[in-house]
């Protein structure tokens, strides 16, 4: 049965005994409400590491004084159930005070990455990010780490941090898990009204648009995103955060289509904000 641990002291000493074992350690750090996007990295970490943990805390210095810190989704209960099922051995899920028991002096900032996109839009969300992966990452020290790509530019940063900073962990993005219709699941989704819910695939359908463009060799990126913009307005109850092209490594802007591109966006749906992204291999 899966083990729920709050405590630090008590998650190194059950890990040091699995390391005297010479088990590898996968991790999988969320904020819980899980769902099949969480559901795929976990089954991949166990799918590759004797040993599964997943973290569950919703990170409150990763959110903006206006953001949805109070009101994030938590089901511990159904977590429980999800992580088992996709062979999770060990949740993570500390209290505020456990991870911040005092008042933080030593934050990880990953500079550059965060100029365009959600780092943009979200003042002083990925030090938010950064800093806590890093203490999770020091707490567990796992062999790897695993990322979902809904969040690229998360995924971006943690790499770099990982690459500066000489964290021995291999971090591993994956696949965008999506509904029927297109929408990437997110936990968020669980705000939306079923009115809401239904506008929220303007978002997919806008990156598949642009994906046709892309494939018919168009390279104006002013062209292309005007056109994408043009599109998400038709939707009534969409209001965009951003749209934009940005070089697939660098994260900055690009003008036209002469290298690997991400393609993103943040659209709020009511007053739901999703996000989704592609990144396209130029060639
Ligand atoms: N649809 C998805 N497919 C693949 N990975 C995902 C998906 N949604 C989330 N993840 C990944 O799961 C990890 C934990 O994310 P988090 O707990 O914030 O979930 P979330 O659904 O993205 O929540 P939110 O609604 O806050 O965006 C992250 O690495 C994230 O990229
Ligand atoms: C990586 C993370 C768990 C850090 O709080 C969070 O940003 C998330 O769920 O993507
Ligand atoms: N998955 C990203 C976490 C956040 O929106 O704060």
């Amino acid at each position: 049965m899966i083990k729920i641990i709050e405590k630090i002291d008590e998650l190194r000493k059950i890990l040091k005994e699995y390391r005297r074992n010479n088990q590898t350690i996968g991790f999988v750090p969320t904020m819980g409400y899980l769902h099949e996007g969480h559901a795929s990295l976990i089954k991949r970490s166990s799918s590759e590491n004797e040993i599964t943990i997943v973290s569950i805390f919703v990170n409150p210095i990763q959110f903006g004084p206006n953001e949805d810190l109070d009101k994030y989704p938590r089901d511990l209960e159904r977590d429980k159930k999800v992580a088992f099922e996709n062979g999770a051995d060990i949740i993570f899920h500390p209290k505020v005070n456990e991870m911040y028991p005092e008042k933080l002096y030593t934050f990880v900032n990953v500079e550059n990455l965060d100029k365009e996109l959600c780092g943009a839009k979200r003042e002083g969300h990925f030090k938010g990010v950064a800093t806590v992966v890093t203490k999770l990452f020091n707490i567990v020290n796992p062999d790897k780490a695993y990322f979902g790509k809904k969040d690229a530019q998360q995924l971006a940063i943690i790499k770099k941090m990982v690459k500066d900073m000489n964290f021995d962990i291999e971090i591993i993005g994956c696949d965008i898990i999506r509904e029927k219709d297109g929408l990437a699941k997110s936990s968020r989704n669980s705000y939306l009204k079923p009115k809401e819910r239904k506008a929220a695939t303007i978002l997919k359908k806008t990156l598949d648009k642009i994906k046709e463009m892309l494939d018919n060799k168009e390279t104006d990126v002013k062209k292309i995103i005007n056109l994408a913009i043009k599109n998400i307005e038709k939707e009534p109850l969409a209001k965009i955060d951003y749209v934009e092209i940005v070089d697939l490594y660098t994260l900055e802007k690009v003008n036209k289509i002469e290298t690997d591109v991400l393609v993103a966006m943040a659209v709020y749906i009511g007053k739901t904000r999703l996000i989704d992204n592609f990144d396209y291999k130029f060639n």
